[in-house]
């Protein structure tokens, strides 16, 4: 168990990073995460005493980490960063041997154990075959599997890696976090990650940092948050759920979505896949949605569902009943902005739909992409739905772009009522 209480420290008598307090159990797997120049590196080296704290304290099973000596701190603590020059011609396995170092007394003769040690390490990073060859004549992505190699022969109980599987293609990340996470209860890993994905498949909990400061621990569902990667990393982000592990599977849209509807109150009436994209995008921007009516056989339900958005749901091909009109009635009331998209609509219930949102026309913006078109939105190709709608002298929208200025105009309008 390694515990960081209130840790202080940075350069040149400047503190880089503070207040830094938290805990990894034995075993576990914490993953840092956090922009560039956010104090991870800085955070790591003061864990591993490369950087002296300026207060705080760092304890390894109750024990401080600056009451260690050295050899002692080089036995406990692994460490493996992004990058390591090697300008000596060592063999991979002289490398993977310097591992063994702090467990041995000055000139003792190499124990039968430290080989097979060594062997072990080696063989489970994939770089036996590379014993003989010189540590100056592999590629970078090699070189780090020796580095970790020689980390893992150290038996540390604590592993810092910073950023250590980047140079690695995809495959040996994977394979070398596995080998990392598996180490098990006797280990306790730390990594700084970059990327994200990564951290949530690997790690236990992660530490989100910014500024120098922790803004977010938890799980990864608690931490990569579309809120938090907006706020941070300054992304919109949509947030999956990943459907084999569970873990939230982040991707960065390209797509921005401006800053002023960050809290504006949408109530989007959609359906048939035709909200998901809105949904995700505007949940990213940080506006407070809710939806409905749906079906929960919908993937327009389905994504709500994911994003936590409160949605009013009736059977699959079930009529809008008037309770079900009264709460969708609420919904729209506490709404800024209505949003209907192009969807297919039964025919049942056209007039009920019709009824409750012309009533509130001034705050009703119907997006029709131009790809929806303005036919064959209800069965039959019966387009006289959104003829209505339209007619009844709501906003029509057709790209993204113009509905967020649109959201905006009417949060205004509301603003000044
Ligand atoms: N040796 C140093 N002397 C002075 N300032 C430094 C030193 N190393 C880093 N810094 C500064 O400390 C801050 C934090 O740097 P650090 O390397 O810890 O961030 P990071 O989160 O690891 O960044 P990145 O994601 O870019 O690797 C930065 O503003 C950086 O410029």
């Amino acid at each position: 168990m390694i515990n960081v209480d209130d840790l202080c420290a940075g350069y040149g008598g400047k503190d880089i990073i503070g207040d830094i307090t938290f805990a990894a159990g034995k075993g576990a797997f914490i993953g840092i995460i956090g922009p560039n120049g956010s104090g991870k590196t800085t955070l790591l080296k003061a864990i591993s005493r490369v950087l002296d704290i300026s207060s705080g304290v760092v304890t390894l099973e109750g024990r401080t980490l600056t009451d260690f000596g050295q050899k002692e701190l080089a036995r406990t603590v692994g460490v493996v960063p992004q990058e390591t020059a090697m300008n000596f011609s060592y063999t991979v396995g002289d490398i993977v041997m310097m591992g063994r170092f702090p467990h041995k007394e000055r000139f003792a003769k190499d124990d039968p154990d430290d080989y097979r040690i060594v062997r072990e390490a080696m063989e489970v990073t994939n770089v036996a075959h590379l014993a003989d060859r010189p540590v100056t004549d592999i590629s970078g992505g090699e070189r780090q599997r020796v580095i970790i190699a020689r980390a893992l022969a150290q038996q540390p109980k604590v592993i810092l890696l910073d950023e250590a599987t980047a140079h690695l293609d995809i495959n040996h990340q994977v394979e070398i976090l596995s080998i990392v996470r598996d180490l098990g209860e006797s280990v306790t890993k730390i990594g700084v990650f970059h990327d994200l994905n990564l951290a949530s498949e690997f790690c236990d909990r992660i530490v989100l940092m910014s500024e120098g400061r922790i803004r977010a621990i938890g799980t990864p569902a608690e931490v990569l948050t579309m809120g938090h990667l907006r706020d941070e990393y300054g992304i919109t982000a949509m947030i999956q759920t990943n459907p084999i592990t569970g873990r939230p599977l982040v991707t960065p849209l390209s797509e921005g979505v401006p800053p002023a509807l960050r809290g504006a109150r949408i109530h989007l009436i959609s359906g048939g896949g035709t909200g998901a994209g809105l949904m995700y995008m505007l949940s990213a921007a940080g506006c407070i949605l809710t939806t409905g009516v749906l079906s929960p056989m919908d993937s327009d339900y389905t994504a709500a569902k994911q994003l936590g958005i409160p949605c009013i749901t009736v059977p699959a091909f079930a009529p809008i009943t008037p309770a079900v009109c009264d709460a969708l009635g609420s919904y729209l009331d506490e709404s800024d902005v209505i949003i209907l998209t192009a969807m297919p609509v039964g025919e049942g219930n056209l007039p009920n739909i019709r009824a409750i949102t012309s009533a509130r026309r001034s705050r009703l913006v119907l997006y029709v992409p131009p790809e929806e078109g303005f036919t064959d939105c209800t069965p039959a190709g019966d387009n006289s739905f959104l003829a209505a709608i339209r007619s009844a002298g709501c906003s029509v929208v057709s790209s993204r772009s113009s509905l967020y200025s649109e959201i905006e105009r009417l949060v205004l309008v509301r603003e000044h009522l």
